[in-house]
């Protein structure tokens, strides 16, 4: 069948066929066209399925938000101890200073509250390093910001071996100071700010307080740690590498653990309904493995030592095993606090996944950076902006509701979920009636702010409990790739 040319047309005058063509030639002719189309149609299939591969090859990104203290550090650190076990093997030995300090930490509010109990509290310039003051340590160690010190009506029966023990633990004081320069501003836990701030991130100031760090900037840190400030004569080698603190620390065990076992002291902290087990780093039950020569932290160690997140840190690491191995995953980690969360904005665009954090066990706890605030009631309204938010609109939201532990703990202790959140009325107070109530309620928050509809997938965690949480983690990892890989293929 001939072919109609445009005469005016150069191209289509270059390639039409001769005017004399014969029929063989045409036949010929066709077969060398239809060759050179097929060779083209395949080219353009290759680079089609290679532009397809590179877009799959685009990391894994996935945010994880929440209020400080929800757990979104420990659920990054169970994250690289299932997928990245290179990562965690490189960077447990950089843990040991941040377990050593959460020790050191436990004592001196141990301390803080015998002093305060034997009536001779020390003011606060004597007690530097103590980052918390007694009120501060109360609501640390219960767990719950409502709860004040009793002025106790009788004293506790301290005895000279109450002060003996003081005297010797004094040296941890300078202990803590130093592991504090060492780890940097995450090693202070947030106190009270004086401006007043806002939930969501939107709405924060403009100007973070806190700065963004784009790496594990105190590991870093720790590596490269110099003491500046002190006379060269009363520096060493030893105070240099942190050598000091594990001999001081191996000195003070047994006195360490006397303190802790310490019946009249167990006594004020039950009187006070101070519950040191629920707080933040807690590591007194392990006194006899960690205050040695030789300590180096174990897996679950890691996962329990507690470092407040500073700005964002970005983590980047290539999945070992799992269906996503060989994949790379970019992972955003951020400080929570109110203060910092005008941080997070820039890192929302092109995010695969976020994984929200809910401590469900504080409802009845108030944020440590705003006392009159709620905990439960900010989760609610974080949650509701990230929900709201546009530029998330399409990315999967995954909710742990955590602390499902202490949840448990603290509902068995008798505290009661109404005299918290009245609208919880005469449900049953267990865990499994009270989880589903917080859950309907986010589910509810969800469905009022998603710009548009979206799933709710919703996991009740224990974020220290390692293996269990890989377990939660296995069915997230599968959901974010399915995710990850449709939107490679539409993009
Ligand atoms: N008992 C218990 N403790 C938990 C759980 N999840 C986290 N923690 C502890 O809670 C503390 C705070 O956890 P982090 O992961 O540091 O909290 P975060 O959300 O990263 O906090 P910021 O960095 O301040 O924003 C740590 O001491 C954790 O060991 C949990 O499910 N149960
Ligand atoms: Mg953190």
């Amino acid at each position: 069948m001939g072919r109609s040319i445009d005469v005016d047309d150069p191209l289509s005058l270059a390639i039409a066929p001769p005017a004399n063509e014969t029929h063989e030639e045409r036949i010929a002719r066709e077969k060398r066209e239809a060759e050179a189309r097929r060779v083209s149609d395949e080219i353009d299939e290759m680079l089609r399925q290679e532009r397809a591969a590179m877009k799959k090859r685009r990391p894994v990104k996935v945010l994880l938000l929440g209020q400080s203290e929800s757990g979104k550090s420990t659920t990054l650190k169970n994250f690289q101890l299932t997928y990245a076990r290179k990562a965690w093997a490189e960077d447990r030995s950089s843990w040991k200073a941040v377990v050593q300090f959460n020790l050191v930490r436990n004592i001196n509010t141990l301390l803080d509250i015998m002093s305060r109990e034997m009536g001779t509290r020390a003011p606060r310039s004597d007690s530097p390093d103590s980052d918390l003051d007694y009120d501060e340590a109360d609501d640390a160690a219960a767990g719950s910001a409502d709860t004040d010190m009793n002025p106790s009506t009788a004293p506790a029966p301290f005895t000279e071996h109450h002060h003996v023990l003081k005297l010797r633990l004094g040296p941890l004081r300078r202990i803590q100071e130093e592991l504090e320069a060492r780890l940097g501003s995450g090693a202070s836990e947030l106190v009270q700010t004086s401006s007043s701030t806002s939930a969501g991130p939107f709405d924060s100031p403009r100007r973070p307080q806190e700065f963004y760090v784009r790496s594990n900037n105190w590991k870093t840190a720790l590596k490269n740690f110099r003491p500046f400030g002190r006379a060269e004569g009363r520096r060493s080698k030893d105070f240099d590498t942190g050598e000091d603190v594990t001999e001081v620390l191996a000195t003070c065990r047994e006195d360490m653990k006397a303190l802790w076992e310490d019946p009249v002291l167990q006594d004020v902290l039950r009187k006070n309904k101070i519950r040191m087990e629920e707080s933040s780093g807690f590591f007194l039950n392990d006194i006899d493995r960690i205050a040695t020569r030789d300590y180096e932290p174990s897996d679950d160690d890691v996962v329990r030592a507690r470092l407040r997140t500073l700005g964002v840190q970005e983590y980047r690491f290539v999945f070992e095993i799992g269906r996503t191995a060989g994949h790379e995953w970019l992972m955003y980690d951020v400080g929570g606090a109110r203060t910092s969360r005008a941080a997070w904005v820039p890192y929302f665009d092109d995010v695969d996944a976020v994984i929200f954090l809910a401590p469900i066990s504080a409802f009845d706890e108030k944020l440590a950076e705003d006392k009159r605030v709620n905990r439960l009631e900010d989760s609610y309204l974080l949650w509701k902006a990230i929900c709201g938010c546009k530029p998330l609109a399409k990315t999967q939201i995954i909710l742990f509701l955590n602390k499902i532990d202490l949840l448990e703990k603290k509902l068995a202790s008798g505290v009661k979920v109404k005299d918290y959140v009245p609208s919880f009325g005469d449900r049953s107070n267990d865990v499994a009636t009270a989880t589903k109530y917080f859950q309907q309620h986010f589910r509810e928050i969800a469905k009022q702010s998603n710009p548009e509809p979206r799933p709710f997938f919703v996991h009740l965690t224990t974020a220290t409990d390692t293996k269990s949480t890989a377990a939660t983690l296995s069915v997230v990892e599968e959901g974010i790739l399915r995710d990850h890989l449709r939107r490679a293929d539409l993009l």
